[in-house]
């Protein structure tokens, strides 16, 4: 593991690590922010998952996550969004392939044999980060968009493994739009009922844990209608009681300037329950 960036950043360090990732089988990298409180104790971590085209680099250089996570003693871990390197698979469009993984393990060729990232950000990234980093084993996860629904996908697939979840303009149902049927439909096949354990409004009808999803949602974002639905997660939620809190933002877009409008109130959520009284 090398350490390729830091800076100085709320009394702590913005850093940017490269490592060679068994699981997705290539280099990646990933960012980490340290807050001031991580010199003298472990602290918990709210990992970050981004949207279709990002890299590690997009959350840390526009969220304006890292006052929030100096103030909460809170880790901050953004992965990229895909596995990288000139031996991956890749196709034409932002929205498959390189930069659009969608946190799912894939089972066909030739993607399955990079495109793991389900287990990367589940499995290999805590235990790197937990091994490494003054981190603590109390994890949180967010994510915006194609993030969004990694957030909440990895969460209800993964009971006990984090104490909050929330997103920003997920997509929440990627078995009913656009950006979900194509990349489901590559890296699963054409098998539609695999895709369901994929799909958080399919997910939440058989959730054993009742972690409140915290979603914040633009009225104004150019995806709303076609490829986020928030209100298809909401009816599945309310079919089996389990609680979600969706803020609706008049005015707001997709974009990080969305994200960093609300990102205080996120990472304060998830600080509460990481940080138990
Ligand atoms: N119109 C965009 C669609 C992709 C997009 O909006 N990506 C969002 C996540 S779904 C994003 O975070 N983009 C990078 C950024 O804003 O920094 C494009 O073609 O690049």
């Amino acid at each position: 593991m090398e350490r390729v960036e830091s800076y100085a950043s709320f009394g702590g360090r913005q850093e940017v690590w490269k490592h060679h990732s068994a699981t997705l089988n290539c280099e990646m990298k990933f960012a980490v922010y340290l807050p001031p409180a991580a010199e003298t104790q472990a602290c918990p971590v709210l990992y970050w998952l981004s949207g279709l085209t990002c890299t590690e680099q997009n959350f840390i250089t526009k969220a304006g996550a890292q006052r929030y996570a100096a103030e909460e003693g809170v880790i901050l871990v953004a992965p990229d969004t895909s596995p990288r390197g000139e031996d991956v698979a890749d196709a034409e469009g932002y929205d498959l392939g390189k930069g659009a993984g969608f946190y799912v393990n894939a089972t066909r060729a030739p993607w399955a044999a990079h495109y793991q990232m389900h287990d990367y950000v589940v499995e290999e990234l805590p235990a790197l980060i937990e091994a490494n980093f003054p981190a603590n084993d109390a994890r949180a996860i967010s994510g915006h968009s194609m993030g969004g629904h990694g957030a909440l996908v990895l969460a209800l697939r993964n009971p006990g493994r984090f104490r909050s979840v929330s997103a920003f303009s997920p997509i929440v149902a990627p078995t009913r739009v656009p950006w979900g049927e194509k990349a489901l439909s590559a890296y699963l096949g054409d098998d539609r009922d695999t895709w369901k354990s994929w799909d958080a409004t399919e997910l939440v009808r058989g959730a054993s844990e009742r972690l409140l999803l915290l979603i914040d949602q633009g009225e104004d974002d150019q995806f709303l209608e076609e490829q986020l639905r928030p209100e298809l997660l909401v009816s599945a939620c309310e079919e089996v009681n389990h609680p979600i809190d969706v803020r609706r933002r008049p005015g707001h877009d997709h974009s990080y300037y969305f994200i960093a409008t609300y990102i205080g109130e996120h990472i304060h959520h998830h600080a509460r329950a990481l940080h138990p009284a």
